[in-house]
């Protein structure tokens, strides 16, 4: 039997930044792996390079030095074409604000990445409504964003990450913008979904006990991304 591949590696990932005369190393030579179903938080101070981190590695930014592997892929070895269609079909992203498309219901903002995904509209709406009525939005299809509530626009975009059914799922501060206690019900329903789809997941937060559920912790430390 082979063994188990990462879906997410990062080898060697450089990434600096000019501040007027001062460079600021954020990333210096970083390495992670991640593998299948793994949930992994990330707990850094602000202005570590958790957000820089997270970009990196969900493909919308190269690294100055050092690979990004995502399934077996070396994002660097594809085309600019070959890079959007792997982090169409594998990456989900979950942002502190929801984007959602304000004049598209709940329902068709989870259907519309799968139609540009090629996938056909009745499977698309059949998808959208099991993941919506997991988040217990069944009664809130056809509502706009601007009609939904904080934590049920934040479970819209959560289904809307997971629509394609993405191996990888990378979530920045997901519960951030939410009250307390919203973001831990948000946070608990969005490890059970991500646990039942199997995804693996790099989940950026700052609170320490929303990481404690997680499977285990890294942080940033002098670039580097290093166990809790
Ligand atoms: N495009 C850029 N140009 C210059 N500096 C940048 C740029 N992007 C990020 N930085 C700097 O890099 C550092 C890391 O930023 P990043 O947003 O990754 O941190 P973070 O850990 O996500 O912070 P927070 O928790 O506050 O969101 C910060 O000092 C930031 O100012």
């Amino acid at each position: 039997m082979s063994e188990v591949a990462p879906i997410l590696s990062l080898r060697g990932v450089t990434r600096q930044f000019q501040s007027g005369e001062e460079t600021l190393h954020i990333l210096r030579s970083a390495n992670l792996e991640l593998y299948p179903g793994e949930i992994v938080a990330l707990v850094a101070p602000s202005g570590t390079g958790k957000s820089t981190l997270l970009h990196i590695a969900g493909l919308l930014e190269p690294p100055q030095d050092g690979d990004v592997v995502i399934a077996g892929q070396k994002a660097h070895h594809l085309s600019d074409t070959g890079r959007t269609a792997l982090r169409r079909d594998e990456i989900g992203f979950v942002y502190q604000f929801h984007h959602l498309l304000a004049e598209f219901t709940a329902l068709e903002n989870v259907v519309l990445p799968q139609l540009i995904a090629g996938v056909a509209l009745r499977a698309a709406e059949e998808r959208a409504k099991e993941l919506l009525t997991r988040f217990g939005l069944a009664h809130r299809l056809n509502a706009l964003p601007g009609k939904l509530s904080g934590g049920e626009q934040q479970r819209t975009a959560i289904a809307r990450a997971l629509a394609n059914r993405p191996r990888l799922l990378l979530a920045d501060e997901p519960t951030g913008n939410l009250d307390v206690h919203t973001s831990d019900v948000v946070f608990d329903e969005l490890l059970r979904m991500v646990r039942h789809e199997g995804v693996a997941a790099l989940i950026a937060t700052h609170n320490d006990a929303l990481a404690a559920r997680m499977d285990h912790t890294v942080t940033l430390r002098d670039g580097q991304i290093v166990p809790f």
